[in-house]
């Protein structure tokens, strides 16, 4: 499926402002950004239930929808799964499941229970949606989306319902059955964590336009700007100015190439790629050219948060703070002096 410069207003603002973007069989796209960017307005326009104020949606090449043709959405071969499309409760899971589909009752029967195996319900076949937990509801519902084998699935934050530790099991769940049939996948997400663990494809939406579109990896590791780069994770920044392509900070020198003389810069950095060495009398590490220079903070604050721990340091140099993110327990207490040195293969200056 294709999208080509979509536009949705309301009310004469615009929200969806010219995206375009295409979806392919078997793949995982995700539309990541932060609440109100206009991704379930994107979705909907799709779907058939929101009308664009202009742009054309295709699929195989055909039109499918510009201002003026419109496939009307029980014709569109979409499956559609959000967090609060209710199952029918007075409706046994079975007949939930069957909702969509056209057939003899035979054939029903066998997609209904394809489906509900591959979700590992198949015993609840003949339950009701009250029966279920959360997490199984929701399997359900994914069940009833894809049994009529739509070609294309919208899925706007279908997880969200779900506490956390099951919503992992049922993201790889999810994941497997969607990849299986073969379906060209569209979620929408708030959640990094989600749109990293689910997506071949991250398309980053802000103010109702697509920043930055790419593998998960790429988007993660080669942000187009600092709110890039904010959106996944903490971040730290350094302020510079740059001068013959290079940004001097009180952690030496910064390349900056082809940014032009005199260019206020900011020097953006994920917590995680902070070095920390102790205070040997008075004195950091020695580090190599290429680390360029350590620089003296004391400890302001140090959390442990399970998987890693966080410090925040008061830095000497201008009394601002630094977060840095280390592995395993590493509670320092507060007052103490580290030394600390950026990873400068990860980083990124960005025009201020
Ligand atoms: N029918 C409507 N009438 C007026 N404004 C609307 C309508 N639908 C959406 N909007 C506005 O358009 C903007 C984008 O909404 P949309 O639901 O697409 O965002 P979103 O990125 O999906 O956010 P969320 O994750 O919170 O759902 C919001 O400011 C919303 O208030």
């Amino acid at each position: 499926m294709e999208i080509r410069n979509l536009v949705c207003s309301f009310e004469g603002r615009t929200v969806v402002d010219d995206v375009s973007l295409s979806i392919e069989a078997g793949r995982v796209t995700c539309l990541l950004g932060p609440s109100g960017c206009g991704k379930s307005t994107t979705l909907r326009a799709i779907a058939g239930v929101e009308m664009q104020n202009s742009g054309e949606i295709y699929v195989d090449g055909k039109l499918i929808c510009d201002t003026v043709f419109r496939v009307p959405p029980e014709r569109r071969q979409i499956g559609l799964m959000f967090q609060d499309f209710a199952l029918f409760p007075h409706l046994s899971v079975a007949e939930n499941v069957a909702f969509g589909l056209k057939g003899t009752k035979e054939e029903k029967r066998a997609r209904v229970e394809e489906l509900l195996d591959k979700v590992h319900l198949l015993r609840y076949i003949d339950g009701y949606p009250h029966q279920l937990s959360g997490g199984e509801q929701q399997r359900v519902a994914l069940a009833r989306a894809l049994a009529p084998r739509p070609r294309i699935m919208l899925m706007d934050e279908p997880f969200s319902g779900l506490d956390n530790r099951l919503r992992d099991g049922i993201r790889d769940e999810t994941l497997a059955i969607l990849k299986e049939e073969d379906a060209a996948v569209l979620l929408v997400t708030h959640e990094p964590e989600e749109a990293m663990r689910m997506a071949d494809e991250i398309a980053l939406m802000r103010r109702g336009k697509i920043v930055q579109q790419g593998a998960p990896y790429n988007v993660y590791t080669r942000p187009v700007d600092k709110a890039a780069v904010a959106f996944f994770s903490d971040v730290n920044v350094l302020k510079a100015t740059v001068n013959g392509a290079l940004a001097q900070t009180p952690f030496g020198q910064f390349l900056a190439p082809g940014i032009p003389d005199g260019t206020e810069v900011e020097i953006v950095f994920r917590p995680q790629h902070l070095r920390l060495d102790f205070d040997r009398g008075g004195k950091g590490p020695v580090p190599t050219p290429s680390e360029g220079v350590a620089a003296r903070g004391v400890v302001e604050r140090a959390r442990f948060l399970g998987n890693e721990s966080l410090v925040e340091f008061r830095m000497d140099y201008d009394g601002s703070i630094l977060k840095a993110t280390v592995p395993n327990v590493f509670v320092p207490q507060k007052g103490r002096v580290m030394w600390l040195t950026i990873r400068r293969d990860k980083c990124f200056v960005f025009p201020a």
